[in-house]
């Protein structure tokens, strides 16, 4: 039987909450697909901080290091850049695909979500986060500033995961760039001589400006949309608004050789945590893309069917409530009902 080593870094906030309740079905799922994960606890963010006095501790990493993947939660800060640029974990893929029962949800007019499904291809360990930055006093002035600096390689490496998932999918790559404003930052002329080996795929450069208005009046135009660290922080965003509530989407992040940590987009919530409703589908959303990392495509495709036979049923996290018909229910409810409903659609869908 194939196992996996997985590290899971429930964080803070809500983060632990739906790490939890991610590693429950995660383990249902392994029983019902023939294949086992092997779980070790590590901690990342303010509780690293507490313990060993750094939001990614040298022990963290030396969990991460040989596994198959990680879990992450959320942290507010702490950690999580570090981790990243560690494992060199450039490519942050983030999927945004409304389903039919949530579509009143969604902040776009439904006849405008038919058939929206958007890849976020998100350049992650590089750009602004991590270019030289500092505060200082000028004459009598402070100012302070952060770097937006990207070797030609970080961006054509990212261009071509981008071109891969756009040749993979629909074949049409947005790219998100402010070459007006920013014209050392050549990210069209990168991304269209590494094209040259996608023949088929479309380019679209727009203006991230631009961009981000287009993703509200008509996200139906998009496939791929490529973007740097910040400006890919911020327009996937939207795509919470898009689908419904950023509760809902999740990530992978990979490095050159496919070890990825898997997170959902969402943060800490600090406003929800604590109390037990927030929703666990981001973090499931990113189990879903570990599963197809790990070519266990039928336990991920089982996974994201069952999950919206629950939404259409009617069960909502408390993100998603707007109806008294609505089914309520809170994290721990929402994991049991998912998990008796993959036991069921195994039964009829998923025989092996
Ligand atoms: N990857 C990460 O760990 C990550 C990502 C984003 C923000 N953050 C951090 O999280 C903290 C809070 O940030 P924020 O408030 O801007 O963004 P947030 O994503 O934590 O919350 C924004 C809003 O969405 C809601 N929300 C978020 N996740 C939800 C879920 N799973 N279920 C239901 N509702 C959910 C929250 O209740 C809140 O109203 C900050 O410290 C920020 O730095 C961390
Ligand atoms: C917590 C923060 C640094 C992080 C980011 O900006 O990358 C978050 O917003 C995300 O989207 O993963
Ligand atoms: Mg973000």
């Amino acid at each position: 039987m194939q196992e996996y080593r997985l590290v899971a870094l429930p964080g803070e906030g809500v983060g632990p909450e739906v790490v939890e309740a991610a590693l429950a079905v995660l383990a249902h799922l392994a029983t019902l697909h023939g294949f086992s994960v092997r779980v070790t606890h590590g901690l990342v963010g303010e509780p690293a901080v507490q313990q060993f006095g750094t939001g990614f501790p040298e022990a963290t990493a030396r969990l991460c290091e040989g596994a198959d993947g990680i879990l992450f939660g959320a942290v507010s800060k702490a950690g999580l850049l570090e981790l990243r640029k560690q494992f060199d974990l450039f490519a942050n893929l983030r999927p945004v695909r409304p389903v039919k029962s949530l579509r009143h949800r969604s902040s776009i007019k439904p006849e405008k979500l038919d058939g929206v499904d958007i890849l976020f291809v998100r350049e992650l360990v590089s750009g602004i986060y991590f270019g030289p930055s500092g505060r200082g006093v000028d004459e009598t002035a402070p100012y302070g500033f952060h770097t937006m600096q990207y070797a030609d390689s970080e961006i054509r490496r990212i261009a071509r995961v981008a071109l891969q998932q756009a040749q993979q999918r629909r074949k049409k790559l947005a790219i998100a760039h402010k070459e007006n404003a920013l014209p050392c930052l050549p990210w069209t002329r990168l991304v269209q001589e590494e094209a040259a080996a996608f023949p088929d795929v479309a380019l679209v450069p727009m203006l991230v400006d631009n961009l981000a208005m287009q993703l509200v009046m008509n996200p139906q135009q998009f496939d791929v949309i490529l973007a740097g660290n910040l400006f890919g922080d911020i327009l996937s965003d939207i795509g919470g608004a898009i689908a419904g509530s950023i509760g809902l989407l999740g990530s992978a992040s990979l490095n050159a050789d496919g070890f990825g940590l898997y997170e959902a987009i969402h943060g800490t919530a600090p406003d929800i945590a604590g109390k037990g409703i927030a929703n666990p589908m981001g973090t499931l959303a990113s189990v879903e893309l570990m599963l197809r990392q790990w070519d266990e495509g039928t336990a991920a495709a089982h996974l994201a069917i069952a999950q919206e036979q629950l939404l259409e049923a009617g069960y909502r996290t408390a993100d998603l409530v707007d109806s008294p018909e609505d089914r309520f229910v809170n994290t721990k409810a929402f994991t049991e009902q998912l998990i008796q409903q993959l036991t069921n659609s195994k039964a009829n869908q998923f025989k092996s």
